[in-house]
């Protein structure tokens, strides 16, 4: 298994949530068994000398990897939501992405001042979820967070949207 077969197993999908958008869909990457290990172990090594102690993970894409991360550093996870499905007191802010706009929120009580946070999801776009995502770890502590993607667009030049955040890497980019 190499970082080729990886990439030639996530599927593109033209026009789709809109026309225009050319849809990385990582369900053909995520149910090959060699694939999803491969992806895991090399996300797993970037991270496990940090002293990682919360994973945080965005809904849903980011739900996947960020949980298998979390397990294997021994780190807590965390969820970020989409509105109103989180049930007890949340912090909540609004953005927008490559096909639309949305809201995240994240319970009051999921991070201490001193856990150090990775931040993952499986896309960067136009950085709108990710920045998004960091406006509300800014509520906890203002500690740098490490912030993981699997796949980065890079023509969409989102990192520079993600300044507070400590070291940005993608396993991926198109
Ligand atoms: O950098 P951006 O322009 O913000 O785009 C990236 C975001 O878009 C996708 O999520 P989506 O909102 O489609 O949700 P899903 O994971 O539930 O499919 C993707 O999983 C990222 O979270
Ligand atoms: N082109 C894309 N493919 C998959 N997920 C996305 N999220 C934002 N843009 C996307």
């Amino acid at each position: 298994m190499n970082l080729e077969t990886v990439i030639a197993s996530i599927r593109n999908v033209p026009d789709f949530p809109k026309p225009g958008i050319i849809f990385k869909d990582i369900t053909t990457a995520m149910k090959d068994a060699e694939v999803l290990k491969f992806i895991s172990d090399s996300l797993y090594e970037e991270y496990k000398d940090k002293g990682i102690t919360k994973v945080v993970g965005v809904e849903s894409r980011g739900f996947v990897l960020g949980s298998i991360l979390a397990y294997k550093l021994g780190a807590g996870f965390v969820l970020l939501r989409k509105p109103g499905k989180l049930p007890a007191d949340t912090y909540k802010v609004d953005y927008d992405l490559e096909y639309g706009s949305d809201s995240l929120e994240i319970h009051k009580d999921s991070i201490a001042e001193n856990d150090v946070v990775l931040l993952h999801d499986d896309l960067l776009a136009t950085g709108g979820s990710a920045n998004a995502a960091l406006e509300l770890l800014k509520k906890f502590s203002h500690n740098p967070v490490y912030v993981s993607f699997l796949i980065e667009l890079t023509f969409l030049d989102g990192k520079k949207r993600l300044g507070a955040a400590k070291e940005i890497h993608s396993l991926i980019q198109f």
